[in-house]
């Protein structure tokens, strides 16, 4: 996969900030995405996910002293130069209209638009493309509002949590067109609150917290960098005055739960949880040692970064699945690491 387009990263952030009267919603943020790249943007409620997209289209500016650029260009420029495709939450759709005619407007308006038919194709929309968009239900408005992101060949699409109010089939399709999209070469960026879709399409994964960037990576490696496994097993005989709190106690473990003689815990070292179970004179059985979804390794590295244990994501400008500790890295991410190599190899192979 190789960008038409020079050498310039798809989307640049460099020390990009932004605060709104007393809240720092965006903390000196440091990012690259590449052509070709699927990246999912993550974090909790409030954790700078809008304001980092609005940042990124040009609807608002960063601090000063904060930069976004999109293909070495400011974001205004892009979107009027039709590099951009964006599918946002907000902004009503044109109502009395059929869905035919407000796909055709913006294929009318990109400046690289595709004809009408190949766009309401992609967007599973060709069986309703008479109906009026008014009368659309939740989940078909939102394939209305992908087809408006795709009227054209952009080269990055902005997706602001794009299946809200899909179907299972409605999802499925809509993200194989994403696919055929990033195989294309595009960059794509989406918000979401689903962590499966993010685990399943994305190459790499940003995690926000309060601003700041938590974790940069694969979904492979922001599983490894929340260290959380679960640890499972049941207890033969359970001897005489073990309880719960005993075994919450063992190093590492964070959770536990009994039913019966089955016990599943959650630890940070299996290794430690596992000899201090047998120093405590208990045999497990069926043990089994496994790693967490993403799902629960975002909930364990948040809710650490909640406990003041963060850490920011950015790497260090060396290898992929490296982390800075606490002082973020100067470097903007992406200088070096072989992520993008990888979102090729991926994409390709998708
Ligand atoms: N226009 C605004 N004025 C004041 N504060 C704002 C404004 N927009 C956002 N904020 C605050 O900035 C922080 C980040 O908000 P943002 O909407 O970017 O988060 P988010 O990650 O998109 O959240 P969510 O998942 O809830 O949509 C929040 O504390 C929010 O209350």
């Amino acid at each position: 996969m190789t960008s038409t387009h020079g050498t310039a990263p798809a989307v640049e952030f460099t020390a990009a900030g932004k605060t709104y009267g007393a809240v720092r919603a965006l903390d000196g943020l440091n990012v690259r995405i590449h052509p070709g790249e699927t990246v999912a943007l993550l974090g909790p409620n409030g954790a700078g996910k809008s304001t980092t997209l609005d940042l990124l289209l040009g609807l608002r500016n960063p601090d000063p002293g904060g930069r976004v650029r999109l293909f070495g260009t400011t974001p205004r420029q892009a979107v009027t130069d039709g590099r951009v495709g964006a599918m946002l939450q907000s902004g009503g759709l044109m109502e009395g209209v059929r869905v035919r005619e407000l796909v055709a407007l913006a294929c009318d308006l990109h400046p690289r638009g595709y004809p009408v038919d190949q766009v309401l194709e992609a967007a599973g929309l060709t069986g309703i493309a008479e109906r009026t968009v008014g009368k659309l239900s939740g989940g078909q408005e939102q394939r209305v509002r992908f087809a408006l992101a795709t009227a054209g060949a952009s080269d990055l699409l902005v997706l602001d949590e794009p299946t809200t109010g899909m179907d299972v089939t409605a999802r499925r399709s809509f993200w194989s067109a994403i696919r055929s999209q990033a195989a294309r070469g595009r960059a794509v960026l989406f918000a979401t609150h689903y962590l499966e879709e993010a685990d399943e399409v994305a190459d790499r994964v940003l995690v926000l917290h309060r601003g700041r960037l938590l974790a940069d990576g694969s979904a492979a490696e922001i599983k490894a960098l929340a260290g959380v496994r679960r640890v499972s097993f049941t207890l033969e005989a359970v001897p005489d005055g073990i309880r719960e709190a005993q075994l919450r106690a063992l190093p590492g473990v964070s959770e536990v739960e009994l039913a019966g003689a089955a016990v599943r815990m959650r630890s940070s070292d299996a290794d430690a949880t596992v000899h201090a179970l047998y120093a405590l004179g208990l045999y497990p059985r069926g043990l089994e040692v496994t790693g967490l979804g993403l799902e629960q390794a975002f909930v364990a590295l948040t809710s650490r970064a909640e406990q003041g244990g963060e850490q920011t994501g950015e790497r260090s400008g060396g290898q992929a699945g490296e982390w800075t500790g606490s002082a973020p890295s100067s470097a903007p991410h992406g200088t070096t690491t072989p992520t993008t190599d990888n979102a090729h190899h991926k994409a390709a192979t998708k």
